[in-house]
């Protein structure tokens, strides 16, 4: 917003006849003068007052946290500060997503400087991100609103800290969404991805990173566990194909630029805060709403299998992997010597049938659930994963810990105070 003079400088002119206080002595001439001058005065205040209001984030800006301004800028600083030095500062994108909601909260807890990032996009209820977002701004995590596929905001953010790690967490996420719109698959995980990198692989120093790959790259692979030497050329989803992309990709920024990057092969994520779109959530949904569920079963009616894995061991393997990494060698753009390339499992290690995911929900929630058995849809799901994680293991020190049942307990546990509070507050 400008800040200029009046755009008619010509109402300032001095007049020709006398100045209004040479004029006692003609009354009648004074008084359009000492109108003028009240004018002027009030255009005066008013412009003081426009012009503070301006250099003054708005409450709705302060909402939304729009770049720009120094309150803007005081918050990014502040959560990006590590507590103790030296310690790192992570962006994290999609700080008000699943995963990187709860990775935002420990790397704060444990003092590391964090900055998140998100479009809040509707791919579900935006209201649960706001959710998330309130956590995050209670433990001193400021999330900037914006998107991956900023240029400008993403070099703002470099410039305003010192961003020694990236986690990069944003994407477009479910498999069966990518037949209604691909687009926005190609959009976040392939053209922001590219641009984040762009980004990275300009500043001085390069930052590390690590980022969200998925088991679903394993596609058609049917040698169980999958390993990461495995062949990951037949994805079965867009969402599969534009992660294995991804993982190309950043292959060449590694080998070209010097950056150092970490992929992490993610492997059916559940928990507290968790995705709606996900079946574990929307089955605990539908259950409690008496409304039938459908439970896919494979050509030769074996119940599809995921290795389910708990949002706690996820977050523990995303930090020991920040905390592995070596630096990028890169800067101003150039590679100075070769850089580490990784990726890894992250799973259970113990797939469970959906059935069986079934059965213990109706156990936690005490409820039948109304079953359907179907036969599984030709939309991108595949019929069973299950990770082996021994080189997670060796490497991070990775080691899950929760089992089905434990952690479905804590999600509904969750899920139930989540939504009695949500129902307190609509009713009120
Ligand atoms: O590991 C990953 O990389 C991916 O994990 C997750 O995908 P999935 O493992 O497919 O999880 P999810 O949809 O919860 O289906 C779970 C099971 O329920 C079965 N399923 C599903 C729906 C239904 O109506 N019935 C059913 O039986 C279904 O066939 C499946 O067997 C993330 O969503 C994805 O973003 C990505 O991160």
């Amino acid at each position: 917003m400008s800040t200029t003079p009046p755009s008619t400088p010509g109402k300032f002119k001095p007049e020709k006849s006398p100045p209004y206080f040479y004029s006692y002595n003609r009354p009648l001439r004074s008084y359009p003068s000492f109108t003028k001058l009240t004018l002027y005065c009030l255009l005066f205040i008013f412009l003081v007052f426009f012009i503070y209001r301006v250099s003054q984030p708005s409450r709705a800006g302060r909402r939304n946290s729009l770049p720009g301004g120094r309150y803007w800028e005081k918050k990014v600083l502040k959560s990006a500060t590590p507590k103790a030095e030296p310690g790192i500062t992570v962006l994290v994108t999609g700080a008000a997503g699943f995963v990187g909601t709860h990775v935002s909260l420990a790397l704060k807890r444990r003092g590391d400087g964090v900055l998140g990032l998100d479009n809040f996009n509707k791919y579900y209820a935006t209201s649960l991100k706001r959710a998330r977002q309130q956590i995050l701004e209670r433990s001193g995590v400021f999330i900037v609103e914006g998107d991956i596929n900023d240029t400008e905001l993403l070099k703002k953010l470099f410039e305003t800290v010192f961003i020694t790690h990236v986690m990069h967490l944003a994407a477009q996420a479910g498999v069966r969404y990518a037949m209604q719109n691909p687009r926005s698959y190609v959009d976040s995980n392939i053209a922001g991805f590219v641009n984040l990198l762009e980004v990275c692989k300009s500043v001085n120093p390069q930052p590390v990173i690590v980022w969200a790959s998925s088991s679903s790259v394993y596609g058609l692979n049917s040698k169980v566990p999958f390993s990461e030497k495995d062949r990951t050329d037949q994805p079965a989803s867009l969402y599969a194909a534009t992660k294995k992309a991804g993982e190309a990709i950043a292959h060449t920024y590694n080998h070209i630029y010097g950056l150092s990057i970490t992929g992490l092969r993610f492997f059916t994520v559940y928990g507290p805060w968790g995705r709606p779109d996900m079946a574990y959530f929307f089955f605990t949904k539908n259950i409690m709403k008496g409304k039938e569920i459908g439970i896919f079963e494979t050509a030769d009616r074996k119940s599809v299998a995921r290795d389910f894995t708990y949002i706690d061991d996820i977050v523990k393997g995303c930090l020991a992997a920040l905390d592995t990494a070596k630096k990028s060698t890169g800067s101003g753009g150039k590679k100075r010597g070769e850089a580490q390339f990784r990726l890894y499992n992250l799973g259970n290690t113990s797939p469970v049938p959906v059935a069986k995911l079934v059965s213990i929900l109706e156990k936690v929630l005490k409820v039948k659930a109304k079953k359907k058995v179907l036969p599984l849809p030709r939309n991108g799901d595949v019929e069973f994963t299950h990770a082996n994680i021994s080189l997670a293991q060796r490497d991070l020190g990775y080691k899950p810990t929760v089992d089905l049942e434990t952690g479905i307990k804590k999600f509904v546990r969750w899920y139930l105070s989540y939504h009695s509070s949500s129902r307190k507050k609509t009713s009120s």
